[in-house]
């Protein structure tokens, strides 16, 4: 049976959504699952714009012969091959074998290399600023290197402005017959999930996303949906995603606030980031949120990581080292590109305390555009009386420094 949604006239939505995936990429939970996105219009020709993962592909073959309905399947539009978004054109092609496949000339390449069995059928190959009209609707091809893999290009149909983004303004979260941003409580119930989903998987590449969002600029006034790969369809309220991309993409904290990660094996060094946190909002500053880094999928990390302007990383010290999964997270930062943040600094040891100065090392020479407040928290083993001034003082400093941030 199909499944299917109206994006705007003559255009559907024919993707699926998947509550049985884990792990997202076999790496990143998704709990609330995710929604792989295609779309249909029917023009004098029909148009599909990307497929789906191989698991959501008889929904897709199913909401395809009902809109269809008998009528063949004129062209593909391939925006991302990403398997999660490609795995299907071969059983496309198979079905519907006259259909004519438009993507860049690396997606080609990259079909070829999956073993997607493109030859044999016409691959029209497109570069930035080819346009070509199925009938009514003329749509202009633009080039999005790196948003998220080196082949991806977003497409502009300008005659019903609307903006095929590929993986760019995609989201975690199956869509669950919702399909469009206005029908949910987005930043009560998505803004998190959407910002999970963009920090990890194309947070390194921030300056291709500032380079996708200066040539969506120049068409702003003419955008009226952006229909991305995951996720819900925007035709409202624009320029609040666009505006958390670009915070993003700039590795710009969207909160003057205070993320406190955690390593703590007996509890000690999580009592004194718990006793951080309590100085901090009794000094007026609530926006805080603590999380212990062993019980936390990093990702989630990396995701508060960019929305926070000030991390407190307090570390037990670990066979002379950082503590493992700290570090892990501390890697993680550098692979996505995290900047401009202020950092502040708790350590343990019981023997040979080492934390503070090797995160401290690692933020200086691995990390860009960092600070690291001088108040550093040194405990050994525990949190005792004699430490409460030193305790005070790290507060102070942070609250100072959120100050000084909020002042600028
Ligand atoms: C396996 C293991 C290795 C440790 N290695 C060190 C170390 O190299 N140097 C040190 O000063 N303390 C070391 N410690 C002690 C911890 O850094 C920390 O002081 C202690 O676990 C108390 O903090 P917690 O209650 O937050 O876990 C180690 C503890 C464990 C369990």
């Amino acid at each position: 049976m199909h499944c299917v949604r109206t994006v705007t006239e003559n255009l559907y939505w024919v993707g699926a959504n998947d509550h049985r995936l884990a792990l997202f990429e076999n790496i990143h939970p998704i709990p609330k699952g995710v929604s792989y996105n295609a779309y249909l219009l029917l023009d004098e020709k029909s148009v599909l714009f990307d497929t789906v993962d191989w698991s959501a592909c008889r929904q897709l073959l199913e909401n395809l012969e009902y809109l269809l309905n008998g009528t063949p399947l004129d062209y593909l539009v391939i925006n991302h091959m990403e398997p999660d978004h490609g795995a299907s054109i071969e059983e496309i092609l198979l079905r519907y074998p006259k259909v004519r496949i438009i993507s860049t000339e690396k997606a080609f390449m990259l079909m070829r290399q999956f073993g997607f069995h493109v030859d044999g059928h016409e691959c029209i190959q497109v570069k930035e600023g080819d346009t070509y009209s199925f009938g009514d609707h003329t749509v202009t091809f633009v080039g999005a290197p790196m948003v998220h893999w080196p082949e991806a290009m977003v497409t502009f149909d300008t005659t019903n402005g609307v903006l095929f983004s590929a993986d760019a303004f995609g989201s975690f979260i199956a869509l669950d017959g919702k399909l469009f941003a206005d029908e949910v409580n987005f930043d009560r119930d998505w803004i998190d999930e959407a910002r999970r989903y963009l920090t990890n998987i194309v947070g390194k590449y921030g300056p291709h996303i500032q380079l996708l969002l200066g040539k969506a600029g120049g068409i702003l006034d003419q955008i009226r949906y952006i229909c991305p790969l995951h996720g819900p369809v925007w035709r409202k309220d624009l320029g609040y995603f666009i505006d958390k991309y670009d915070k993003w993409s700039r590795y710009e904290p969207e909160v003057k606030g205070v993320l406190i990660v955690y390593a703590s094996m007996y509890g000690n060094t999580e009592a004194a980031a718990q006793a951080l946190a309590a100085k901090l909002c009794e000094r007026g500053i609530t926006d805080v949120a603590l999380y212990d880094v062993s019980n936390t999928h990093v990702s989630y990390l990396i995701a508060e990581s960019f929305k926070y302007s000030h991390i407190v990383l307090a570390s037990v010290t670990y066979n002379l080292g950082i503590y493992p999964v700290m570090k892990s997270y501390l890697e993680d930062m550098k692979a996505l590109n995290l900047q401009n943040r202020t950092f502040a600094i708790i350590e343990n040891g019981s023997w040979a305390c080492k934390s503070g100065d090797l995160m401290q090392a690692f933020i200086d020479e691995e990390l860009k555009n960092m600070t690291v407040l001088n108040e550093r928290l040194s405990l050994a083993s525990s949190l005792q009386a004699d430490k409460a001034a030193e305790l005070d003082q790290l507060a102070d400093a942070l609250v100072e420094s959120l100050q000084e941030d909020l002042e600028n």
